[in-house]
């Protein structure tokens, strides 16, 4: 059995270095420059405990890497990078392969479980970095993450133990849950922020005013919708203060991933895939969504155009919503 880890920034380097550390057998898929520095010299993880060289295997696609009866697929690609990801690994691999979604957003295991049949949501409270070609960064130590995770839509069954087991081994906190998306929502609505830190920064206190703003306006639309959702005071005491994050020394800038997006000039973000998911329910249940709406927008607009973070001012966007 393998763990067929695809899409190896951030989050997936980490975690896929973490695996091998730890003994099991793991291939990872990457894609450019990233894994041309992989292959020739293995993934460098830095953290607060150190950095190390992984000489993890590394493959350009699924059909590459191979995937075998026994082996778990770990999508750790962006959201927006998972329906091209589904369609390349369905050529290779049997439909009842288990896809475990390490991503945000609830999207992914909707749009796995139609080519999949055994398909998994993690709750990921992971932050990490993908810092340039063959480098990648776990901020928090001595726990680099919690991965608890379950079957989607619902239940927990033995590949769903046997992998929050194995992430126990590699040093992550790992409980199988019955109700995964009740926890995904809850993260999702935290999600809703990714952007205006993207766009504007954390400095400041319009850009909080957004972020409550959009989250105020995400909590309306998912009770709308009558999506279940873990409560704060729940999800704030599974977290309690096991992340851990001590400055260290080549400390890529601080922010999250969709702060990484416009940093590394990718071109692309998830906000279709976080502020996006509260604007299609606020369309499906005819409630309105202006705030996540504009800030999605922007955001795809800024990636696109490759502005570096933090470029617009947070009293801009709230103007715009004041509008
Ligand atoms: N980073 C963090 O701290 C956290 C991230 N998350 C979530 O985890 C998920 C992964 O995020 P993160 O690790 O930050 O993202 P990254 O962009 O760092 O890593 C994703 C990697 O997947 C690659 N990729 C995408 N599609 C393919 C493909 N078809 N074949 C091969 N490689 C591919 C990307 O390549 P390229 O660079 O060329 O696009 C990139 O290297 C997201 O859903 C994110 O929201 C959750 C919690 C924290
Ligand atoms: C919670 C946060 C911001 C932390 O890493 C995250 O989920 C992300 O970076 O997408």
């Amino acid at each position: 059995m393998a763990f067929v880890i695809y899409g190896a920034g951030a989050i997936g380097g980490v975690l896929g270095a973490r695996l091998h550390t730890a003994g099991f057998d793991v291939r990872l898929i990457a894609r450019g420059a990233h894994l041309s520095a992989i292959r020739s010299g293995g993934l460098r993880v830095e953290s607060p405990e150190g950095a190390t060289t992984v000489p993890v295997p590394v493959y350009g696609s699924p059909a590459e890497a191979g995937v075998e009866p026994g082996d778990v697929v770990v999508l750790t690609m962006k959201s927006q990078d998972t329906p091209a990801a589904l369609e390349a690994l369905r050529a290779v691999a049997e439909p009842s392969t288990p896809v475990v979604c390490v991503q945000n957003g609830v999207a992914n295991e909707r749009l796995a479980l139609r080519l999949f049949s055994h398909v998994y949501g993690v709750c990921v409270m992971f932050p990490a970095a993908h810092v340039q070609a063959g480098v990648v960064q776990a901020r928090s130590a001595p726990v680099p993450g919690i991965l608890d995770l379950g079957r989607y839509p619902g239940g927990v069954d033995d590949v769903a133990r046997s992998v929050a087991a194995d992430l126990a081994k590699a040093g992550f906190l790992s409980e199988p849950r019955e109700d995964i998306m009740r926890w995904k929502y809850r993260k999702l609505v935290m999600n809703l922020g990714n952007a205006v830190t993207a766009l504007c920064g954390t400095g400041d206190g319009d850009a909080a005013r957004v972020v409550e703003l959009l989250r105020a306006e995400g909590e309306a639309v998912l009770a709308a919708a009558g999506a279940d959702v873990v409560d704060e005071e729940t999800d704030l005491a599974r977290r309690g203060d096991i992340l851990r994050m001590p400055a260290f020394e080549g400390q890529a800038p601080g922010g999250g991933s969709s702060v990484q997006s416009l940093l590394r000039g990718t071109g692309s973000i998830e906000a279709d895939y976080l502020n996006g998911e509260i604007v299609l329910l606020a369309r499906l249940h005819g409630v309105p969504a202006p705030a996540n709406d504009l800030v999605r927008q922007l955001a795809v607009v800024a990636a696109r155009e490759r502005v570096a973070p933090g470029s617009v001012p947070a009293s801009e966007l709230l103007a715009r919503l004041a509008a």
